[in-house]
């Protein structure tokens, strides 16, 4: 049996740069399962603290503690920027890249980037060059291209920042359903309509400290501080 990578446990993680904290300390426990909302105003940290728990960022202090060697936590996890990079080839060359990285034989990888295109709505698209696709496109052949790896847990960062209703409906079924099958997902967003579809629980940021961590349900029906309050009201918070 495979050895589960989860839970993530997060112990005093400190990131400072040039003098000046960016987050934490932060203590946090991330379970097997869930939809984790991070929310918080600009500037609150929430990049640097999904970038964190990915091992992107170098702490200062603290840990970032998985279930199993770092190097296996590494190829088990997949992070998904907000502007994403394509390779400049084809939407299936994209797809497969990450799979013949990693050893999948070349049919193999074709048949699963054929799989995925079609899954996210791009089947039609597998020949086309990935950085004339559209944003929507190229945000759902980002989520294809992390998802087509099957990590255990994936982090996303504004995935639907510049989409229109229709784009982000889309990916937030992708996201749904890769949840549904057990994906742990951890994704930041500044719209609350969409942490109130999505998330099971919240993780609320400000100057880089965690100030909720709550379910999602007791998160909208009553935040505990004033902040999270405001945000939800649609008043400005800085
Ligand atoms: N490499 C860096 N060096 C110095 N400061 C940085 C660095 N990266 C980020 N910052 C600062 O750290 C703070 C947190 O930034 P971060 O991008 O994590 O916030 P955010 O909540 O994601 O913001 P936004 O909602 O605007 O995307 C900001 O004040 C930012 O200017």
């Amino acid at each position: 049996m495979v050895t589960p990578i989860l839970p993530l446990e997060v112990s005093q993680a400190l990131v400072k740069r040039r003098g000046k904290t960016l987050l934490g300390p932060v203590d946090l426990t991330v379970s097997q399962t869930g939809f984790t909302i991070v929310m918080g105003p600009n500037g609150a940290g929430k990049t640097t603290f999904l970038r964190t728990l990915h091992g992107l960022e170098r702490l200062s202090k603290g840990e970032v503690i998985w279930q199993v060697p770092l190097t296996e936590a590494r190829l088990r996890q997949a992070f998904v920027f907000q502007t994403p990079i394509m390779l400049r080839r084809s939407v299936r060359d994209n797809l497969t890249y990450p799979l013949t990285l990693r050893g999948t034989k070349k049919a193999k990888a074709r048949q699963l980037a054929e799989d995925w295109a079609r899954r996210v709505g791009l089947g039609g698209a597998l020949d086309q060059q990935a950085p004339q696709l559209s944003g929507g496109e190229k945000q759902k052949l980002a989520l294809a291209r992390a998802l087509i790896l099957d990590p255990d847990i994936i982090f996303l960062d504004e995935p639907c920042a510049n989409l229109d209703g229709r784009a982000m409906r889309e990916i937030e079924t992708i996201l749904l359903d890769a949840c549904d099958a057990g994906t742990r997902i951890i994704m930041a967003t500044h719209d609350i309509g969409q942490a109130k579809r999505l998330a099971t629980d919240v993780v609320f940021l400000m100057h880089g400290h965690i100030i909720e961590n709550s379910h999602a349900k007791d998160f909208f029906a009553g935040p505990k501080t004033p902040q999270a309050a405001a945000l939800l009201q649609g008043d400005i918070v800085e």
